[in-house]
């Protein structure tokens, strides 16, 4: 059993990981409070995509262990991480470019219900109304999530002939269709422009306001500042400060090992702008 905080949901315990002679992540500890939004930063190969790869059950680490609401991920198969309500988001979209929006989505709500598929499939092709009833209740929640995201007025669209980032709203949507507890975001705004950026983060907003607790790992550092509770700071595979955002964005570790000059223009921009 955990003793650490009840109202974490992710406890990361003394994490390690090593390729060969290489370690990745050293002794890597925290944890990620229930409804809040943190975010993993650090320099190129500090070992975010390696914690997050472990966060998300999808490496096993070689030392220490994850638990997700008192669960040890390397312990949970991938489906059961999904069904106790852990969701990732991929840097790739992996959106079925010829479905339309609104059956990329209706696929996942499906997808979802895996143990029920042999009685959906019998549901469609010999529908009672129960069936039917079932089946509408499925397509307003398409509908509802596909609201959330601000997709409705391209819902009946082929994916492929969405922007990149709308696309990633569609990767994001399929997220959220597992109705999860907590949603890890791998580079969430990569490759959006400023105003798709801002759109993503009052929608990170909103999502956590419904009660989803947030985890992200992202390049963009102004988006990063402003959208995070918490930050976490990794180098060379080692967790060097954690903290608020303004505490993160003045710590001389943080400053030195990863934001360096870009931090400095940011102060200089906003002492510009005061
Ligand atoms: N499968 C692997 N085999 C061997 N070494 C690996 C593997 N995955 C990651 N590494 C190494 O582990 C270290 C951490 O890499 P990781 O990709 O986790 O960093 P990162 O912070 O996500 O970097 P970036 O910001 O560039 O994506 C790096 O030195 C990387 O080369």
């Amino acid at each position: 059993m955990s003793t650490t905080s009840s109202s974490a949901i992710l406890n990361v315990e003394h994490v390690g990981m090593k390729f060969g002679g290489l370690t990745a992540i050293a002794d890597l500890h925290f944890d990620v409070q229930e409804g809040e939004i943190l975010s993993l930063i650090g320099p190129n190969g500090a070992g975010k995509t390696t914690a997050f790869n472990i966060m998300t059950g999808f490496l096993k680490p070689t030392q220490g262990r994850v638990l997700f609401r008192g669960r040890d991920l390397s312990q949970t198969r991938p489906n059961e991480i999904a069904r106790l309500g852990l969701a990732r988001t991929f840097q790739r979209t992996s959106v079925f470019a010829d479905d339309t929006v609104r059956d990329n989505v209706l696929i996942g709500l499906h997808r979802f219900g895996d143990d029920t598929r042999a009685a959906a499939l019998l549901d469609r092709l010999f529908p009672t109304p129960a069936a039917r009833r079932a089946e509408n209740a499925v397509r307003e929640r398409a509908d509802a999530i596909i609201d959330m995201v601000g997709l409705t007025a391209r819902a009946g669209d082929k994916a492929g002939s969405l922007s990149y980032g709308e696309q990633r709203l569609v990767g994001f949507a399929l997220a959220l269709a597992v109705e999860p507890k907590m949603l890890l975001l791998d580079e969430p705004v990569s490759g959006m422009n400023a105003s798709e950026t801002q759109g993503f983060v009052r929608l990170i907003r909103k999502v956590r306001d419904e009660g989803v607790t947030i985890l992200l790992v992202e390049h963009d550092m102004p988006m990063v500042m402003e959208v995070s509770d918490r930050i976490v700071c990794l180098n060379y595979g080692r967790l060097i400060a954690e903290g608020p955002p303004e505490a993160i964005r003045t710590d001389p570790k943080v400053i030195e090992a990863y934001l360096g000059k870009s931090a400095a223009k940011l102060e200089q921009r906003e002492v510009a702008h005061a």
